[in-house]
């Protein structure tokens, strides 16, 4: 059976502007990446602050290794948080940084040398360990502050876009790193992010977030092949959503084909470019937008104004919105 390390209980937090988190019931596995994934207001950071003991709960409760930590504060917890903002000490070294939390635990200095080189080890960066923050990149002072977490050993590592202030390719490497991090170290990892790409990339488990509440929870995998509904199906990976009346039919654009023959339906070709190593179609069908990716290689055949068939091969079908949504004003 897996092990749960976190057991969050039906815990609502709303804020006076009516905005927060309500009901939330979730399990977080021993030694996961569980990602918290949502567009910004959605309620994520309130979660990880709650879970880490920086915001309290209006109702339910929060079990960390089978202790209720609901009325912990934040140092009392077994979590340790990792911002946005690096929030390295400038004035101390690497090695000062790292060592800070270790010393108010009053180990030993021989043990926290240990400790600190092991951990430059594993963040393989240990060239670094005499320099101030102001002369690491971005990226090197993250990973010093996510080192600096683990060093506490922390139960459940928290960590709120940790990597947002970072270039494209930057987060990139460090997402493969934290993934080889915590297979090393088994460290259970609840991370925010709004990146659905980051999410894919990264977590064991995404919990897909809306206005507050989940939506679903599942593998990337499962969640991509299976969005619940066309919240999620919008918000994880690219998404086709045909009108047809009452329902609405969704697809995603490697799950359609063209061709100039045969097909269920014809389209107008808008516009035609290359992403490299496949191809992007845009069309309109009954003034509805549609993207389909094709082979590079086929790409040459299709031209803007084109009518096209397009054979939809697989799809999924969901309730339209109901016509009076949104509309109210009350
Ligand atoms: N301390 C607070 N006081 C009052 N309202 C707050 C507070 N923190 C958050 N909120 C409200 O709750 C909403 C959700 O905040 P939260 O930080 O959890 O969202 P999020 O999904 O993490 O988005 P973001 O990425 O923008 O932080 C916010 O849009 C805001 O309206």
């Amino acid at each position: 059976m897996t092990e749960i390390k976190v057991r969050i209980n039906h815990i609502s937090k709303v804020y006076e502007n009516g905005d927060g988190i309500r009901d939330i019931d979730l399990e977080i596995r021993n030694g996961e990446i569980l990602t918290l994934l949502g567009p910004s207001g959605c309620g994520k950071s309130t979660i990880l602050r709650c879970l880490g003991g920086f915001q309290g709960v209006d109702s339910g409760h929060i079990l960390i290794d089978g202790q209720d930590v609901t009325e912990l504060p934040a140092n009392k917890r077994p979590t340790s948080m990792v911002f946005q903002s690096y929030n390295l000490w400038d004035h101390m070294t690497v090695y000062e940084n790292l060592a800070f939390g270790l010393k108010l635990r009053k180990m030993a200095k021989s043990k926290i040398r240990e400790k600190i080189t092991a951990m430059l080890q594993l963040l393989r960066m240990p060239e670094v360990v005499k320099k101030y923050p102001s002369q690491l990149s971005g990226g090197q002072q993250q990973r010093i502050a996510i080192g600096r977490s683990l060093l506490l050993e922390p139960s459940v590592l928290l960590l709120d876009e940790p990597y947002s202030a970072l270039d494209a390719k930057i987060r990139q490497q460090m997402r493969e790193e934290l993934k080889r991090i915590q297979r090393e170290t088994g460290v259970t990892v609840a991370f925010v992010t709004h990146d659905q790409e980051e999410a894919m990339a990264l977590s064991d488990r995404i919990v897909v977030m809306d206005k507050g509440s989940i939506a679903q929870i599942d593998t990337p995998q499962n969640i991509y092949e299976n969005p619940i509904n066309r919240y999620t199906a919008s918000f994880i990976g690219e998404m086709n959503f045909l009108d047809q009346g009452l329902d609405v039919q969704a697809f995603r654009p490697e799950d359609a084909t063209l061709s100039a023959e045969h097909g269920d339906f014809l389209a107008r070709i808008d516009h035609v470019s290359s992403a490299g190593h496949y191809g992007i179609i845009t069309l309109t069908y009954q003034e509805q937008p549609l993207k389909i990716f094709v082979d590079k290689v086929a790409l040459a055949q299709y031209q803007p104004h084109q009518q096209v068939y397009v054979t939809v091969n697989k799809a999924k079908t969901y309730g339209a919105p109901a016509l009076t949504a949104g509309k109210s004003g009350a």
